[in-house]
C-alpha cells in the first residue's frame, strides 16, 4: 500500500513549505523571485574543509518536480482548496540554480547553492536539497579525512548494515568514492553509479563449516580471487595457518589475495600475521582490517606499526559517527519588489555567526599566480566584476582589521549554471572526474588547512561592495527597530 502512492518526492517537504506557498499564491505573490543560499555555517569533523557531494541527485530531484495526482488527492484529503491544487498540478520548475560542483573543496559560510526561483518553488525544494546536500557533503568529507591518513592503501565503504536506511547507504556508497574510497561493498551502488564493488566473506560462512580449514578450502572451490576471514576462532592459532594451508595447496588454481582480521589487537595480530604469510612465502598477499574503524583508530594503529594494505570501513564513516550533522542551511538573501527589481533582505541574529549575508552573489576561488596556491574565496555581488589587473584586497568579514592585498591572481569562479530559467544545463560527470577535481582542489590549498588537527582557517571573505551591503543592511533593520521602539 505504500508502495503504491509513493509515485513522487514532491511530498519530500516540510508541511510549512505547502502552508507558505498558499500564502504567496492567495496573496499573488508567487511568481516573485526570491534567490536563496546554501551553506553550513561550521566546518565538519572540526576538520579544515568540506568535500561538496549531491549534486547529481539535486538534479534527479529537479527533472521530476511535479505534483502526482496521488500527491493532489493526499493533499485535498488534508483540506487544501481546489484553486490551489489546480496552481501546484501545472507547477513545473522554471527557476536558475547555480551550484559548485560535485567533488570541489569548500568551507563554512559559503554558498553551495544558490537558487533564484518564484518564491514558492523555491521554498518547495528547499528540504529535499538540504537533506540531500546535508548528508552527502558530510559522508564525502569524512571519507576524504580517513583518505588523508592513509593516502596509498586501499579503502573499501562497507557500511550499508549499519547505514540509516537504504538511501543513506546507497548515496553514502557514492559519497565516499567522490571523497576518495577505492570501491563498496554495496553492489546496488556499484551497478548505479559504475563504481567497484569488492569484498570478502563473513565470519558466518566459517561457522557454516564448522572450522577454518574446510570453509577456505570450499571457498577456494568455487571462487578465483580469495581473501580470507581469519579470526572467527583465533587468528594466529587457526585462522592465519589454515589460509596459508589453502592458498599453498591450491597453488595456481587460486589468486590468494590475503586474510582479513576483523578483531582482537589489529596492531599485534596484522604484524605476527605479516611474518607468518612472509614466512610462507606469499609476501604479496595482503592485509585487509575492518572492525569499527575510522581515521584516528588508522592513525593510531599505524603509529604502533600495524602492517595494512586494505581497509574495510563501515559504521563510523556511513553514519558520520563523530559528527552526525553539516548543519547547512537555506536562506533568503533577495526577493523581487512589485517592479520586479530584486531587494535585499537580511536575517539579523543575535548571534552573529547567524547573520544572513544578503544579496546575489557569485563566488571565486583566488589564485595566487606567483605560488599556485589558493589565497582564499571571495564572494562578490552578482554584478560585480573583479579587475585581475589591480591588487584585490580581501578581509575577514568580522575581524576586518585582518586583511591583505593580492596581487598577480588568477580567479576560479565556483558557482555553475545548473538550470537555467527551468532548462536543466547540468552535464553528467563521472565520479572519477569528481574525485579529480577534489584532488586538484586539495592541491591548491596550503598544508596548515589540510592538516588533521586543528587546521588553520581558510578565508572566505566578502568584497568591499558585498560587506557594505551588509553593514547597510543590518543599519537600516536597526534603525527602523529603534524607531519602532522609540514610537
Ligand atoms: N592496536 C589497536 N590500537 C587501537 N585500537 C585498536 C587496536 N586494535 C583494535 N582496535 C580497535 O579497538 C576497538 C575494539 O576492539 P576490541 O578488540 O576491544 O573489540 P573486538 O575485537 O571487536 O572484540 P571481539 O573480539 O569481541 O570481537 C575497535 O574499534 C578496533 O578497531
Ligand atoms: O565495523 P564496521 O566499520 O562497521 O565495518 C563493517 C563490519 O561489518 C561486518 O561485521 P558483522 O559483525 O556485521 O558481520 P560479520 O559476521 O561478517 O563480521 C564486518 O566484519 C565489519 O566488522
Ligand atoms: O566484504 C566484506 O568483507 C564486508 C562487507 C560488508 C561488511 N563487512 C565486511
Amino acid at each position: 500500500m505504500f508502495q503504491k502512492n509513493d509515485d513522487s518526492l514532491m511530498l519530500h517537504t516540510d508541511l510549512y513549505q505547502i502552508n507558505m506557498g498558499k500564502v504567496y499564491f492567495e496573496q499573488g505573490l508567487e511568481n516573485r523571485k526570491a534567490v536563496f543560499d546554501l551553506y553550513f555555517r561550521n566546518m565538519p569533523f572540526r576538520n579544515g574543509y568540506a568535500v561538496f557531494a549531491g549534486l547529481e541527485r539535486i538534479v534527479e530531484y529537479l527533472e521530476n518536480f511535479k505534483f502526482t495526482e496521488s500527491d493532489l488527492a493526499y493533499l485535498k484529503d488534508q483540506g487544501y482548496d481546489d484553486a490551489y491544487l489546480n496552481y501546484l498540478k501545472n507547477l513545473k520548475f522554471s527557476g536558475n540554480v547555480r551550484s559548485v560542483k560535485e567533488g570541489e573543496i569548500v568551507f563554512n559560510n559559503m554558498p553551495l547553492l544558490q537558487i533564484e526561483a518564484p518564491i514558492i518553488q523555491a521554498q518547495l525544494i528547499e528540504t529535499a536539497l538540504l537533506n540531500i546536500v546535508n548528508y552527502q557533503t558530510l559522508i564525502a568529507t569524512k571519507a576524504n579525512r580517513i583518505r588523508q591518513i592513509v593516502p596509498n592503501d586501499t579503502l573499501m565503504e562497507f557500511g550499508t548494515r549499519r547505514a540509516h536506511e537504504m538511501d543513506a547507504a546507497i548515496w553514502g556508497a557514492r559519497a565516499s568514492i567522490i571523497g576518495g574510497f577505492d570501491g563498496t561493498s554495496n553492489v546496488r551502488a556499484s551497478k548505479l553509479f559504475n563504481v567497484p564493488a569488492s569484498g570478502t566473506h563473513a565470519h558466518s560462512m566459517i561457522q557454516a563449516y564448522g572450522d577454518d580449514y574446510t570453509a577456505f578450502k570450499a571457498y577456494a572451490e568455487t571462487h578465483k580471487n580469495c581473501v580470507f576471514l581469519v579470526d572467527t576462532f583465533d587468528s594466529l592459532k587457526s585462522g592465519v595457518p589454515n589460509a596459508i594451508k589453502v592458498a599453498k595447496e591450491m597453488g595456481d588454481k587460486i589468486n590468494f589475495i590475503g586474510i582479513r582480521l576483523d578483531s582482537g589487537d589489529i596492531a599485534y595480530l596484522s604484524k605476527q600475521a605479516r611474518k607468518m604469510l612472509d614466512a610462507a612465502g606469499f609476501e604479496d598477499a595482503q592485509i585487509i582490517v575492518s572492525n569499527d574503524l575510522d581515521e584516528v583508530t588508522i592513525m593510531s594503529l599505524l603509529q604502533q606499526g600495524a602492517k595494512v594494505d586494505s581497509w574495510g570501513i563501515g559504521t563510523k564513516l556511513i553514519t558520520a559517527y563523530d559528527q552526525p550533522a553539516l548543519g547547512a542551511v537555506y536562506k533568503l538573501s533577495a526577493i523581487e519588489n512589485e517592479e520586479g527589481v530584486l531587494e535585499n533582505r537580511i536575517k539579523i541574529s543575535g548571534d552573529p555567526e547567524k547573520l544572513t549575508t544578503p544579496a546575489k552573489k557569485n563566488i571565486y576561488r583566488i589564485i595566487n599566480k606567483s605560488t599556485g596556491m589558493s589565497e582564499g574565496d571571495y564572494i562578490t555581488a552578482f554584478e560585480e566584476t573583479i579587475d585581475e589587473n589591480e591588487p584585490l584586497l580581501m578581509f575577514h568579514p568580522v575581524y576586518t582589521m585582518k586583511r591583505k592585498r593580492v596581487r598577480n591572481f588568477e580567479k576560479v569562479e565556483l558557482l555553475h549554471d545548473v538550470y537555467k530559467d527551468g532548462q536543466c544545463v547540468y552535464e553528467h560527470e563521472s565520479i572519477e572526474e569528481m574525485t579529480a577535481r577534489m584532488n586538484r582542489g586539495l592541491d591548491l590549498l596550503w598544508e596548515e588547512y589540510k592538516r588533521f588537527l586543528n587546521p588553520e582557517k581558510y578565508p572566505v571573505d566578502l568584497s568591499t561592495k558585498l560587506w557594505n551591503i551588509r553593514q547597510d543592511l543590518i543599519n537600516k533593520v536597526n534603525d527602523e527597530m529603534d524607531d519602532e521602539y522609540d514610537g
